[in-house]
């Protein structure tokens, strides 16, 4: 890994949400157009999400042919948008909306179509409105993660965040 990634030293870990999914639960799309998630987006990776204990959540989706960028292998961008979406998805058992102010991954080995790409995610901390996220990737078969990321969320206020983009939202 080549990453300079480091935490910052006032760093504290959050309480999970006592609303949170229950360990084992599934966890719900955050909004059903999203890319990475939604259930109304049909070129979308659609990918599913288990609460894990404590701050950590499983994620996965299958590797689909349209997700090709090298000759039988993932895009690159695909595999980042995963972990963009697994790991703010994990931000979200402290129950607020997050979104991505930087991510960062590093690619260990090819990931070939029609793979089925699983992803541990965890939240390392949280100072402010920031929290602080990584994750890994792993395909069956393998016990070395396939890629590795980090990432810093920012706490959002929805209705401010999105005010320009209102016309996106046909109902919630
Ligand atoms: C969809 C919802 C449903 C919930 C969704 C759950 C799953 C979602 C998965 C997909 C998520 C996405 O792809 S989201 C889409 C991609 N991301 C975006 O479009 C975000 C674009 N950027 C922004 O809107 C803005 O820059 C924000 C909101 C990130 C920050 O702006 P702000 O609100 O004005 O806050 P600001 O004061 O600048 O920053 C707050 C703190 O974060 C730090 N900070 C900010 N950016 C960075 C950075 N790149 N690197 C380091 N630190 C940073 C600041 O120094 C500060 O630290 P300190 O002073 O406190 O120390």
């Amino acid at each position: 890994m080549s990453s300079t990634w480091s935490l910052p030293a006032d760093i504290e870990i959050p309480v999970r949400h006592p609303m949170a999914p229950e360990p084992g639960a599934q966890m719900r799309e955050h909004w059903e157009k999203c890319f990475g998630c939604g259930s109304d987006q049909p070129t979308g990776l659609g990918m599913t999400f288990i609460a894990g204990e404590g701050l950590t959540v499983e994620a996965q989706f299958d590797v689909a042919h349209r997700y090709q960028g090298g000759p039988g292998v993932i895009h690159g961008g695909i595999l980042s948008t995963g972990f963009d979406e697994a790991m703010g998805t994990c931000c979200m058992l402290l129950a607020n909306s997050v979104v991505t102010a930087h991510l960062e991954v590093d690619y260990a080995r090819p990931i070939v179509l029609g793979s089925t790409l699983k992803f541990s995610c965890r939240i390392d901390g949280a100072v402010r409105r920031k929290v602080y996220s990584s994750a890994e990737a792993y395909v069956d078969g393998s016990n070395a993660p396939v890629a590795t990321a980090r990432a810093l969320f920012v706490q959002i206020d929805m209705d401010q965040h999105f005010k320009d983009t209102k016309q996106f939202i046909d109902h919630f």
